[in-house]
């Protein structure tokens, strides 16, 4: 017998082994009820699995199999489900029995990399490290974030006009456009790099990034072997990690970068910024045993009150700036490649938008401010929409059993994962009609969103454990599609070939990029506007400052685009899709009726003005002038900049009198008090205010609104203290100086109020 015959015959005894295993494997999901494919004779389901995109082969599996049916992945059974009252008990509300995400058999060590990553670690260490990433994505911290991603955008527009110019049809690669736009917004405002590869297409972290997604489309040797002989799991992780030594990978660059980074920010108290990695160099919690402490060796510890803190590793940090990387990097890509596509496919839907975001964000707005977002419902249905028909995420969206239980009926053992399969529930006919691969954004109109059940729509996942970055990339996508709709129509390009190639990594991406065809608009800002444009914007080191909000150009620079604007709009208007219309109509009737209670009274907004103004006064007085002016304008007057001779001119600040009180003592002589004392005002400050108020902003405009979201917050930051009384006079001043249009115009504004009110509601 020759050395061949027997390797031959050793290799049939293992196939027959593991065939074997296979079968045995299988026989957990019959005892469950479950069906399932049955493993196929070489190389068990999961590889036949492999063969084909996972979100293909889970719809025909589940037209064969029904709503929830079994499969192994590796060492793991996995229950797949579209049934969305198991996927909601599991991701919601039996949260606490259901840890870890799905895993992949080999790139990864969870039993390592539980240590010191948020991505897959449990329970309280998990708990721990997101309640420390949460508040870098609070809306506070995020509108501080707006000016820095408006500067990337701006670069974008600048690349896709040249682009498109290059072109014979305008035909622009959008995936690899978005990518550069979201590499730098994510490591511009959560890591603090000024970094631009949308200037630079040959950038080096680009080119990592991309290298890192396009390793995980690849089904590697060693992925193979995970999954043919899963209980040699720790021996796969090593040969992994060895070959780093042998082979280079990007993942190991990109770390390294991080790492220098956080070494270089964790020494340099000057680099300090209001970012992710900030708040994780800030953040501090209890060590959990000794054994955590001694592997701090490296950081500082603070032993007050008795506990031990710790603040978290460079390896933690360095882990986390790596996901947040390349989570925000793929994942909001992807997903403006996806909406832009769409936008090309149904101009209705694009035209409808567009006209949207002009009434919001006329010609002259050129930097676009965190709240003006939240105006803009229909952009919110576009985004949604395409996330429905995109589950780009949907890879992850699973969880691990960490305690046997009973969930509706099925008994689910320790380690088995559900898999919701959100490709499939995002185009079930129960919860979205018979059209489900139609890109209609009115699905998400309020009435209808209330009738459908909260896990038929989870592209962020859902529960506790959903996305962190949510908020991040929403604002993201918002900026990006206000701004570029306004200066570019999209149309499919020559060079597009339809149905879409879809490829499965990390994420769900169309295999050869996407194609669209750029046409420049003619309202879109002129090339000295975008001039102006770019030295207007801010750059990192002012993120430490307060969001300046919208910046307008200057009105000679936008006058030639105004009348273009109107031109283009009146067109427009003709084709607004019509039932966007009537849901506009149906809506102003409704919220009549609806909110009758609430309608606000004159009175009542006077006083909402009143508050805000008190508020803008406090700011002029005690902190900064542009502030308060600012704050006057967006929460209160509503004014809108005049063409006057006034304007353009530098104004005089106000006169702002030092806070002093002049207390007579026992003698009957004044004496000065310091500061901190009960202040009184000097009597012509009021005036002076008001009369710099109305220098500067001129008319009222009819459809100047109160901003009663950002009056509610003003109010609650009111601390009423002994200048309120002055306050009170200074803020009836100024309201009784508006200019006597207002007095008509505030008439209309219980109206325009009650519109309001009703966007808000269903926001
Ligand atoms: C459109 C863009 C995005 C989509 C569709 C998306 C989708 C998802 C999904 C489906 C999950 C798993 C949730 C679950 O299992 O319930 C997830 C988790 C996560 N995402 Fe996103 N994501 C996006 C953008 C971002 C961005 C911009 C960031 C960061 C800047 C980010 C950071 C994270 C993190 C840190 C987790 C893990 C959360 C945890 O384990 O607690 N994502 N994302």
């Amino acid at each position: 017998m020759d050395v061949s015959t027997v390797l031959y015959g050793v290799a049939l005894v293992l196939l027959g082994i593991f065939y074997w295993c296979r079968r045995k494997q299988m026989r957990v999901f019959k005892e469950m009820g479950i069906p399932g494919p049955e493993p196929n004779f070489l190389f068990g389901n999961m590889l036949a699995f492999r063969t084909k995109p996972m979100f293909r082969k889970y719809q025909e599996w589940r037209e064969e199999f029904g709503e929830t049916y079994g499969y192994f992945e590796g060492p793991t059974p996995v229950i797949v489900t579209s049934d969305v009252h198991l996927i909601q008990e599991v991701f919601i509300k039996q949260f606490n029995k259901f840890h870890a995400r799905k895993l992949w058999p080999v790139q990864v060590d969870p039993d390592r990399d539980e240590d010191v990553h948020m991505f897959f670690a449990r329970g309280k260490r998990w708990k721990r490290l997101r309640n420390v990433v949460n508040p870098a994505f609070s809306a506070a911290k995020i509108r501080q974030m707006a000016p820095t991603v408006n500067d990337s955008i701006n670069q974008l527009l600048d690349v896709i006009r040249d682009g498109a110019k290059a072109t014979s049809d305008r035909s622009i690669e959008v995936l690899n456009l978005f990518r550069r736009l979201t590499l730098d917004s994510i490591l511009r405002c959560e890591v603090g790099l000024d970094h631009s590869s949308l200037r630079n297409p040959d950038d080096l972290f680009l080119k990592h990034c991309k290298g890192v997604i396009e390793d995980t489309t690849k089904m590697p040797w060693l992925y193979l072997l995970g999954f043919l002989f899963p209980t040699l799991h720790s021996v796969w992780i090593t040969v992994y990690r060895s070959l780093h030594y042998i082979k280079f990978n990007p993942v190991y660059w990109l770390e390294d970068r991080m790492r220098e980074v956080i070494v270089m920010r964790r020494e340099n108290q000057e680099s300090r910024r209001p970012d992710l990695v900030q708040q994780m160099l800030d953040a501090r919690f209890q060590a959990d045993s000794f054994k955590d402490i001694e592997k701090e060796h490296t950081t500082s510890r603070d032993c007050s009150r008795g506990n031990t803190l710790r603040s978290m590793t460079n390896e933690e940090i360095v882990s986390h700036a790596l996901l947040f990387l390349l989570a925000g990097y793929e994942t909001t890509s992807t997903t403006l490649t996806y909406i832009f596509h769409e936008l090309s496919q149904n101009p209705h839907v694009q035209q409808t938008l567009r006209r949207e975001i002009m009434s919001v964000l006329p010609r002259g707005y050129c930097e676009i401010a965190y709240d003006d977002l939240k105006k803009l419902t229909y952009l919110d249905y576009v985004i949604w929409e395409a996330l429905r028909k995109y589950p780009l995420a949907s890879s992850v969206t699973a969880r691990q059993c960490v305690h046997a239980c009973n969930i509706n009926g099925l008994d689910i053992p320790e380690g088995m994962l559900i898999h919701a399969n959100l490709w499939d529930v995002q185009y079930d006919p129960k919860h979205w009609g018979d059209n489900p691969h139609e890109f209609d954004p009115l699905r998400f109109l309020p009435e209808t969103r209330r009738t459908r059940h909260p896990a038929a729509w989870m592209p962020f996942g859902a529960g506790p454990r959903s996305c962190a970055g949510l908020r991040f990339a929403l604002v993201q996508l918002k900026m990006v599609l206000a701004k570029v709709l306004r200066d570019f129509d999209f149309q499919p390009s020559k060079k597009l070939t339809l149905p879409l190639k879809l490829v499965e990594g990390a994420t769900i991406m169309p295999e050869d990029g996407l194609s669209v065809s750029a046409l420049r608009r003619a309202s879109a800002m002129s090339e000295q506007g975008c001039m102006r444009r770019m030295s207007s914007v801010l750059t990192i080191s002012d993120m430490a400052g307060l969001n300046v909000g919208s910046r307008r150009p200057s009105l000679a620079a936008t006058e030639s685009d105004v009348d273009n604007e109107s031109n283009a709009s009146e067109g427009e208007e003709m084709d607004m899709d019509a039932s966007w219309k009537s849901y506009l109509a149906r809506r102003r009737s409704s919220r009549r009726n609806s909110i009758l209670d609430d309608e606000p009274t004159q009175e009542s907004i006077l006083d909402i003005r009143r508050a805000s103004i008190t508020k803008g006064i406090e700011m002029l007085q005690v902190k900064s002038i542009h502030k308060g002016i600012n704050l006057m304008r967006r929460a209160s007057c509503g004014t809108v900049l005049e063409k006057s001779a006034a304007f353009g001119k530098r104004q005089p600040s106000p006169k702002v009198s030092p806070i002093i009180q002049h207390k007579k003592d026992e003698s009957g002589t004044e004496e000065e008090q310091p500061a901190s004392m009960t202040p009184c005002y000097p009597e012509d400050t009021s005036a002076t205010i008001a009369s710099y108020l109305r220098s500067k902003y001129g008319k009222r405009r009819a459809s100047a609104l109160p901003d009663l979201e950002s009056v509610k917050e003003f109010n609650t930051l009111t601390e009423f203290n002994p200048r309120q009384e002055f306050v009170q006079d200074c803020c009836d001043q100024a309201v009784d100086t508006l200019p006597s249009k207002s007095s008509e115009d505030t008439s209309k504004l219980p109206e325009l109020c009650a519109r309001l009110y009703k966007r808000r509601a269903s926001g």
